[in-house]
C-alpha cells in the first residue's frame, strides 16, 4: 500500500492496535517545561508510578523566565516557584534539565532542534502546543495535555486514534521580502484557523524544499493555528546537513545509517490524503494581522475584508480598526522580535541585514529576544548585537518573553505590537494588549519607520 510521510513515521512507532480502536504509540523524545509539568510528576508520586524512562526527557524553564537579570533570584513568586518546582522534580528524577543560565537553556522548540535532540522520523511530545515546530524535520510531534504529560512519564506511550491526514503544496517563486512566516500567515488567512482539526499536515511542493530549517520550522510551528494536530515536512540533505554535527546528533557511521533510513521518509506517489490544497507561491505577499486569531490576516497593503462573522466585530472593536480599513500609517510603539516562531539565528541576520545603519523610530520600543542561549552567542560571535544596539533595539536573554503574559515581558493595554510571535489572541501579551503578527523583517521595517508601511518597495 503507498503510504505517506505520517504513516511511515506513526506506523513505525505502534506498539499494539486495539481493533476498531486507538494505537498505542511509542514516544521516542519527550520535552517538558515549567507550565504543564507539574501536576504531571504529581499524579505519579501519588499513585506512586516511577518514570519510566527519564532519559527520554529533556525538560527546560522558558515560559515564566525574565529575560532581564537572569542571574539574579527571579522576582516574581509564582514564576519562582514554578521554576524551583521544575528543577526539584528534574533532580528527582534524573531528568536532564537546561535550566536559566545553563548554556543549552532557552525555548522547548528552540533548543531541541538546535542540540540535535530533534531528528527525522521520531515521536516528539510536549505539554505544549507548538510542539508541531519539530515536524520540520519529518517528525511526528504534537502538544499533549497534562493528564498525557503523566502517561508518557509511565509508559513512554500514549493512546491515541491516528489523526486524518491532509497535504498543502506551495509551489512557485515567492515574491521578493516574503518571508516563511508570510506562507503560514497567507495558508491560515486563506483557509482558515479550523482546516485542520482532526489532521496532521504534510507541507510539501518547492517552496518547503528550498527553505532553510529555520523557515520550515516557522511553517510547522503555526500548523496548530489552523487546528491542526501537527505539520511535517519530508526530510532532505537540507535537513540531514542541519542535524549532522550537533550535540545529541548521530555520528559518523551510525550517522550514515540514520540517513539512509531517513531517505526512505518521503510520502508515495500515489498515496492518498483525506484532503489537499494547492497554492501558488507567486500570490503570496508579506502578510499581517488585524485581528484576534492568526487567521485574520492580509496582505500588508491589503484592506480588512468585509465578514458576515460576527466575531470579527468583536476582534475589530478590540484591536481599535474598522472594515475597509488599511493598515499602512498605524503607529506602532512596540516591537517583539521573537518566541519559539522566529527567534533563531536565521531570523536575527535578517532583522540585522535589515536595519544595520538605520535607528528605530523614537516612538518605538524593540524588544529583540532570542529563543536559546546558543542563538544569543552566536548573534553576539557574528556582531548582531552590536547591530541592534546601535539602532536602539533592547537585545534580551533567551525566554518566551512578549509571546504570552506569563513574564515580565508585557505589552501596555490598547498598544498596538507588531510580533514575530504566532498568536494574537486577546490578552495575550498584556491585558488589552493589541497583537499585530508578522514576519521578522516586517517587524524591523515597521521599528524602523513607528507605523505600519510596506516595506517591499525599499528592497532591493
Ligand atoms: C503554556 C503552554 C501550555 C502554551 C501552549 O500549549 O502552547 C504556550 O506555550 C502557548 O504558546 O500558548
Ligand atoms: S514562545 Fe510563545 S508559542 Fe512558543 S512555547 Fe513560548 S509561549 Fe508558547
Amino acid at each position: 500500500m503507498k503510504k505517506t510521510l505520517f504513516d511511515k513515521v506513526w506506523d513505525a512507532h505502534v506498539v499494539e492496535s486495539i481493533p476498531n480502536g486507538p494505537d498505542i504509540l511509542y514516544i521516542d523524545k519527550h520535552l517538558i517545561h515549567e507550565v504543564t509539568s507539574p501536576q504531571a510528576f504529581n499524579e505519579l508520586e501519588q499513585r506512586d508510578i516511577p518514570i519510566f524512562r527519564p532519559d527520554k526527557i529533556v525538560a527546560t524553564a522558558d515560559h515564566n523566565t525574565p529575560t532581564l537579570n537572569q542571574h539574579l533570584p527571579i522576582k516574581d513568586d509564582m514564576s519562582r516557584k514554578q521554576i524551583e518546582e521544575l528543577t526539584a522534580n528534574c533532580k528527582k528524577n534524573n531528568i536532564e534539565f537546561y535550566g536559566l543560565g545553563h548554556k543549552y537553556n532557552g525555548i522547548v522548540h528552540v533548543i531541541a532542534p538546535e542540540l540535535g535532540i530533534t531528528q527525522p522520523g521520531m515521536t516528539i511530545v510536549c505539554g505544549d502546543s507548538h510542539t508541531s515546530t519539530h515536524g520540520a524535520f519529518g517528525t511526528i510531534a504534537f502538544g499533549i495535555g497534562t493528564s498525557q504529560v503523566a502517561q508518557v512519564f509511565a509508559s513512554q506511550s500514549l493512546l491515541l486514534e491516528k489523526p486524518m491526514k491532509m497535504r498543502i503544496n506551495v509551489n512557485g517563486t515567492l515574491k521578493k521580502g516574503v518571508s516563511p512566516k508570510d506562507v503560514i500567515l497567507y495558508i491560515i488567512s486563506q483557509l482558515g484557523t479550523n482546516s485542520g482539526t482532526g489532521y496532521f499536515c504534510e507541507y510539501a511542493g518547492n517552496v518547503f524544499r528550498e527553505m532553510s530549517m529555520e523557515g520550515r520550522m516557522t511553517v510547522c510551528n503555526m500548523s496548530i493555528e489552523m487546528g491542526a494536530r501537527g505539520g511535517l515536512i519530508a526530510p532532505d540533505e537540507t535537513t540531514y546537513a542541519y542535524v549532522a554535527g550537533r550535540e545529541f546528533a548521530p555520528k559518523g557511521e551510525e550517522l550514515t545509517a540514520k540517513i539512509a533510513h531517513w531517505e526512505t521518509l518521503k510520502t508515495d506517489e500515489g498515496a492518498v490524503f483525506d484532503k489537499e490544497y494547492d497554492i501558488d507561491a507567486n500570490d503570496i505577499a508579506p502578510m499581517i494581522t488585524y485581528g484576534t486569531n492568526p487567521g485574520m490576516g492580509i496582505k500588508i497593503g491589503g484592506t480588512i475584508p468585509e465578514t458576515i462573522e460576527t466575531s470579527t466585530d468583536k476582534a475589530l472593536a478590540y484591536m481599535g480598526f474598522e472594515y475597509g480599513q488599511s493598515l499602512l500609517g498605524t503607529k506602532i510603539n512596540y516591537i517583539f522580535i521573537g518566541s519559539c516562531t522566529n527567534s533563531r539565528i536565521e531570523d536575527f541576520r535578517t532583522v540585522a541585514g535589515y536595519i544595520n545603519g538605520k535607528k528605530k523610530a523614537d516612538n518605538v520600543t524593540a524588544l529583540i529576544v532570542p529563543g536559546s542561549r546558543q542563538v544569543a552567542d552566536e548573534m553576539k560571535a557574528e556582531g548582531l548585537y552590536k547591530i541592534f544596539e546601535e539602532a536602539g533595539f533592547q537585545v534580551r536573554q533567551p525566554g518566551c518573553s512578549a509571546c504570552l503574559a506569563m513574564n515580565d515581558d508585557k505589552i501596555p493595554a490598547e498598544e498596538y505590537c507588531v510580533s514575530t510571535s504566532n498568536r494574537n489572541f486577546e490578552g495575550r501579551q498584556g491585558p488589552g494588549a493589541r497583537t499585530i503578527l508578522a514576519s521578522p523583517l516586517t517587524a524591523a521595517a515597521i521599528a524602523i519607520e513607528g507605523k505600519i508601511i510596506d516595506f517591499t518597495q525599499n528592497l532591493n
